[in-house]
């Protein structure tokens, strides 16, 4: 668990749009390097609340906190401090790669500190991001999942403190997205970064985030890792194991104690054992649902 200062700080936020509350009393904070995932159905507020964040929509009530400044007062020094990336944006098609980082860099530059140095320069930027292929390309050149990168590499060129990423992934491939998750990471572990993301990938939330806060229907439904998420709802993990060919199971809140447990008792005798957890999907399906049913 992370337990660096608190960099994003949330509290009651309430968005109301005309006379219908899409955000109610939404609750949650986020520490220095944490990975923290939104997740929930169309809908649910996710937009919303990253929006707030990044300091682009006004909140209708509630305490918001991003690096210590709330974003509806948020100057430009404090926007330097952050990085975004967009659900896409299709500009700049006859720039090429390592022009339009460079240039977006010299932004950043006059924000650098003694222990950040800004901006990322572009071609250690266009080789963390997997682009030194494209990196005099033009932009319209590229793939789909070759201009998502250059959408993280726009995030990320101020090397920001905190990184908001709005469902990072969509329309990626398989290969793309575990390239992507490896980048966050990296990223993640250099610079500790903090990063807020949403998403409808459950996979995606479950490899990537520290923590993961469920919204659904504006509101918070769930907030703990994906282990006490999936302990919360369904309780016990499931213990199989083979022992003088007879095939067993045992259902345990503690399966790590109880599979030492077995070892301490017949040693080598334990064969094929499998400890399945209840999976991300079932817990959120049942959260949602429990949510839905309880708001009917
Ligand atoms: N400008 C607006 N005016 C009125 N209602 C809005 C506006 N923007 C969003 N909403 C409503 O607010 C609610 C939350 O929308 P939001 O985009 O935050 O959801 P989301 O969780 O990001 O959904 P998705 O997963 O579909 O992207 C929705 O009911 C949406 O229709």
């Amino acid at each position: 668990m992370t337990t660096g200062p608190v960099v994003l700080d949330v509290d009651g936020l309430r968005m109301r749009y005309g006379s219908s509350d899409v955000l109610r009393d939404v609750t949650f904070q986020a520490r220095h390097g944490e990975v923290l995932a939104l997740l929930g159905p169309n809908g649910a507020g996710k937009t919303t609340t990253i929006e707030i964040l990044e300091g682009f929509r006004m909140r209708s009530a509630g305490r918001a906190e991003v690096l210590g400044v709330d974003p509806a007062r948020g100057d430009e020094r404090w926007r330097a401090r952050l990085g975004v990336v967009l659900q896409s944006w299709r500009d700049h098609g006859k720039w090429r790669v390592r022009e339009l980082l460079a240039h977006l860099g010299t932004y950043y530059a006059s924000y650098a500190t003694g222990r950040i140095r800004r901006p990322w320069d572009a071609g250690e930027l266009i080789d963390a991001v997997g682009l030194t292929g494209q990196a005099d390309k033009k932009i319209r050149t590229l793939s789909g999942g070759q201009r998502r990168r250059l959408d993280v590499a726009i995030g990320l060129v101020g090397r920001p403190e905190l990184l908001f990423l709005d469902e990072p992934t969509a329309a990626f491939d398989p290969q793309a997205r575990r390239e992507f998750h490896d980048l966050v990471r990296d990223v993640v572990s250099r610079d500790e970064t903090t990063v807020l993301l949403t998403t409808h990938d459950l996979d995606e939330a479950e490899k990537l985030a520290d923590r993961i806060v469920v919204l659904d229907g504006g509101r918070i439904v769930a907030d703990g890792t994906a282990g006490e998420l999936a302990r919360r709802i369904a309780g016990e993990d499931e213990v199989r194991w083979t022992r003088d060919g007879q095939r067993h199971t045992h259902r345990t809140a503690d399966s790590t104690r109880f599979a030492r447990e077995l070892f301490d008792r017949h040693g080598d005798e334990i064969r094929e054992l499998e400890i399945r957890r209840a999976s991300l999907e079932q817990t959120y399906l049942t959260l949602v649902h429990h949510a839905e049913g309880a708001s009917r």
